[in-house]
């Protein structure tokens, strides 16, 4: 099954040119958000997607230019629209973004409302356990290294698409992905050293040929342009248009 992907948008976590980098990816029908930073929102409302239209959220990891859209989406979904979307959530986040990032103001004793399942219908993902979000749309976690000691994750959907979400450049996970039918990967790109906790531009450009033509380079710094013609073969995806992905 195809997936289209618009990306939200593109930036660095401080970026000011470019929104949070969130993906909206749809397959079958079903509206799926990568990520909800604190822009998100507001990048949906410049893109004319009425929240009500999205089914769910997939959360990497919880950066606030990952998570910090939640609380909004989170009010108008129980308060407006009234309904649940569904939050699909690594296991291993499911304590933590509620006891550490979301109850201080999400929780509410007078009303009873004292855990994220009563705003989201929480989907736990495992590791090594590929999650069918609707028919004709799986998608499988990637552990991914970014800072020491938190987990976060890639998704791989599909069999044929990666999304790296934050991570440092890490070849062998790139090339076992090819080797099980990835066609297309976006990548996360830091572009000025050093990356501690990102991918370099300068270590994905040690990336195989191969590899540098199915990768698009997303996350990047508000000088994104400066650096057209200085990436190998790989590209800068562009938030706000719409991308067709196919394993063929
Ligand atoms: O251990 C750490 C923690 C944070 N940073 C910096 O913070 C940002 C967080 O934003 P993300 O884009 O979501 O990672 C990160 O870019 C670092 O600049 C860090 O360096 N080390
Ligand atoms: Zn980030
Ligand atoms: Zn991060």
């Amino acid at each position: 099954m195809d997936i289209s992907l618009v990306m939200l948008g593109t930036g660095s976590a401080f970026a000011k040119t470019y929104y949070n980098n969130n993906a909206l990816v749809t397959c079958n029908g079903f509206n799926l958000m990568l990520d909800c930073g604190h822009t998100a929102p507001k990048a949906l409302h410049q893109l004319n997607i009425d929240l009500e239209s999205v089914d769910g959220i997939f959360i990497s990891h919880l950066h606030a230019d990952h998570i910090g859209g939640l609380e909004e989406i989170a009010f108008r979904s129980m308060y407006n629209a009234k309904k649940k979307l569904s939050l699909f959530l690594p296991e291993s986040l499911i304590d933590t973004i509620w006891e550490n990032s979301l109850k201080g103001t999400l929780e509410n004793k007078n009303d009873n409302i004292m855990a994220l399942s009563d705003y989201f219908n929480v989907v736990p993902v495992y590791e090594r356990s590929p999650v069918q979000i609707c028919d004709g749309f799986v998608l499988e976690l990637v552990p991914t290294v970014h800072i020491p000691g938190k987990p976060s994750y890639g998704v791989f959907m599909n069999g044929y698409l990666y999304y790296s979400s934050d991570s440092i450049l890490d070849i062998g996970t790139l090339e076992r992905l090819r080797d099980r039918g990835c066609r297309h990967i976006m990548h996360e790109c830091q572009l000025h050293p050093p990356g501690f906790v990102h991918a370099t531009l300068e270590s994905l450009l040690t990336l195989p040929e191969d590899l540098q033509r199915m990768t698009y380079l997303m996350h990047y710094d508000d000088d994104m342009e400066s650096f057209i013609g200085r990436t190998g073969s790989m590209t800068f995806i562009r938030q706000h248009e719409t991308y067709r992905f196919s394993r063929g």
